[in-house]
């Protein structure tokens, strides 16, 4: 039997365009359930991001006056197959895959002998159809095709029963199956009142996770416009049929005037337009002309344009507006670094999403990949037992991650029926003193057993002490090791206005969170640079969209027709479109875009910029640029009032 959304007593759907209070609504309903005689513990208010989740939290500690938990689905999955009654159902240790352990598993699915691209466009296909949930409740489906498709399936669930580890793409598929086997595993996690913010950006499965968590009520807002992928892979715009399907007296409210700032309203009724076609309009955005909120800053070269970034941001400071309330929209992570730069040179303080992802570095090269090793022995320090870690931690610093030996032990382990630390416990025992010098094993158990050590040095230690201890035992030196040891600090930091534990295993949870999805830490007293995933969840009174040129958005492959097919081109530009659609139509008091008109040709290529003309000026090649081809989609022109 396929899956169905499961309805709910009370279910009540809040629908409209970016900015017109659906999360008002959200936090004002949960206020009267409070009100109406429920207590905080009743209520769980599910958001798109951990940044979305934290930010209505607050909102909802001042709408209510009680706390009340706000978190996302993910964490919650997590949560329930992390409990013993979880492990056992799924197998797994209740431990996502972070994506330094993927390249990892990569490296093991290589041995598929499958090309890699082809292996990836399966593996998505796979995802995709996890998150859909095409799998009944058992887990079977004839979905699969018999020979290489099935086989490949086979040895990834292989991988990932040995490890332990679950992919994000498969965590709510796995957590609903559990909540629909386990009735009192369903019950206790149930709450009276469940409240979704950008339902749509759910994925299916995470969508259906929240509908089995309500017990009387649901509410959920929603815009079919913002389909966008921010946290969940596969965000699921069909699921808001879903709903009102399963929920047929679902109540429906439509919010339709917009209460951001005129030129934000335009560009969003635009946009709509034409990311979801037959979406009701958005209306009475104001009589100011779109106009006089909208300004757009031509500036000849890139450092010109940061600066222009920079005076666009003290002009609103200037104006009064909280830092905090500014946004800096960039579409390239160098943008990002010479937007920040520019803010710092004159002396504003800046807020970016702490991102460990990019700089994790390269498993091969054992300087390289510190930060990735250190984080690997701080999850052993944390558990011993941690078994994805364990993979992680004896593949540093080989060409191919020693897959060959794991694959061997995978084999050996389904025939035993024994986990990938006992087995490294077994060989460790069994191989002499000096080990097997110079063979996949050999290298292995050198690893495991340095790896012991290490975790026995640490015992006890807590916070910085540990992290210093685990950075010199790695025997980290210079500059990579400040650099490491500055991003595991970042990485293990605690969210603002969490609790600050400092034991290992707190310090592993925190980054094993952080290397799931970017978030802003402490942004009180500083502008936002981030991208437009990190917007969601806020309402910036300014919001300003820095390097607005071809290339980084849309990026060069789209126009660059050997590469993307007329097809994939109209996928892509649908992507883009609803991207910019749920930022642009934020900001309350104004939008702006700022690009450049030329760079020197090396930095263009690096940046993989779009260009055109190439001059030669004082000896050196320029290439002109342009503003993104979506400028127009949300430039004002002087004749329209919204
Ligand atoms: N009734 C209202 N009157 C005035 N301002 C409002 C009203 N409702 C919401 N706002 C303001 O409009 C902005 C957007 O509100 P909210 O976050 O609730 O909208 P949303 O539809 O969830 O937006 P988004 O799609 O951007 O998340 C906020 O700054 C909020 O304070």
């Amino acid at each position: 039997m396929a899956i169905e959304l499961t309805p709910t007593p009370e279910a009540v759907l809040v629908e409209g365009a970016v900015g017109c209070g659906k999360t008002t609504r959200l936090v004002e309903r949960a206020a009267a359930l409070l009100e109406g005689g429920a207590a905080p513990s009743d209520l769980l208010v599910l958001a798109a991001t951990p940044d979305a989740a934290r930010m209505l939290a607050a909102r909802l500690e001042a709408a209510c006056g009680a706390a009340v938990e706000a978190t996302c689905v993910r964490e919650v999955a997590l949560g329930l197959l992390a409990t013993e009654g979880g492990r056992a159902f799924s197998d797994r240790a209740g431990r996502l895959v972070t994506p330094v352990e993927m390249g990892f598993i990569m490296e093991d699915m290589k041995t598929c002998g499958l090309k890699n691209r082809r292996l990836k466009e399966m593996l998505k296909f796979f995802y995709r159809s996890w998150t859909e949930l095409v799998e009944d409740a058992d887990g079977n489906a004839d979905w699969l095709l018999a020979g290489e498709e099935a086989d490949v399936h086979g040895l990834l669930k292989g991988i990932l029963d040995f490890t332990g580890g679950i992919l994000e793409p498969e965590l709510s598929a796995l957590a609903v199956r559990y909540l629909l086997a386990d009735g009192e595993a369903l019950a206790g996690a149930q709450r009276a009142h469940v409240l979704v913010d950008d339902y749509q950006m759910l994925s299916r499965a995470s969508q259906h996770v929240a509908n089995l968590l309500a017990r009387d009520s649901i509410a959920v807002a929603a815009d079919p416009a913002a389909v966008v992928e921010v946290f969940d892979s596969y965000p699921y715009g069909e699921g808001v049929g879903e709903f009102t399907q399963a929920n047929a007296d679902c109540e429906r409210i439509v919010l339709t005037e917009s209460h951001a700032c005129g030129a934000a309203a335009h560009a969003a009724s635009r946009l709509r337009e034409d990311a979801a076609p037959g979406a009701p309009e958005i209306t009475g955005v104001g009589d100011a002309p779109a106009t006089d909120s909208f300004t757009a800053r031509e500036s000849a070269d890139p450092a010109a344009e940061v600066a222009a970034v920079a005076e666009a941001v003290e002009a609103a400071l200037g104006a009064g507006c909280a830092p905090e309330d500014v946004y800096v929209l960039t579409f390239h992570p160098a943008w990002m670094r010479q937007v920040l730069r520019a803010l710092a040179a004159r002396d504003i303080a800046a807020a970016a999403p702490v991102e460990g992802r990019l700089s994790v570095g390269d498993y091969r090269d054992l300087d390289r990949c510190a930060p990735a090793r250190l984080l690997a022995a701080l999850d052993l320090a944390a558990d011993p037992a941690n078994a994805l870690a364990w993979r992680s931690w004896c593949g540093f610093g080989d060409y191919l991650a020693n897959s060959a030996a794991f694959a061997d032990m995978r084999a050996g382990a389904a025939a035993e029926g024994a986990g990938l630390v006992a087995l490294l416990e077994e060989a460790s025992a069994a191989a002499p003193a000096e080990g097997f010098p110079n063979t996949g094993i050999g290298r292995i158990v050198d690893a495991y057993r340095a790896g012991r050590e290490l975790v026995a040095s640490v015992q006890g230690l807590e916070g910085d002490g540990l992290l210093d201890a685990l950075a010199a035992g790695l025997g980290l030196e210079g500059d990579g090791a400040a650099r490491a040891r500055a991003l595991v600090g970042a990485l293990t930091a605690p969210a603002p206005g969490e609790e600050g534990g400092t034991d290992a295993a707190t310090l592993s949870r925190r980054a094993r969170r952080a290397l799931g999805g970017a978030a802003f830490g402490d942004t009180a007293g500083r502008v936002l640079v981030g991208a437009p995933e990190h917007l969601v969840g806020r309402s910036p009174a300014v919001l300003v969209l820095a390097g607005f040129v071809n290339g980084f958005f849309p990026s060069r492959d789209y126009f660059d027709a050997t590469v993307m097919t007329p097809d994939k081109q109209k996928l892509a530009r649908a992507t883009d479109i609803r991207r910019l659609y749920a930022a642009a139509g934020k900001p309350t008091e104004r939008l702006v875009a700022s690009w450049f008109t030329s760079i020197d040709l090396v930095g263009a290529e690096q940046l993989k910029l779009e260009i055109g003309r190439v001059r030669l000026r004082r000896g050196e090649r320029i290439a002109t640029t342009s503003p993104s081809i979506y400028l127009k989609e949300i430039e004002p022109t002087e004749d329209q009032s919204a």
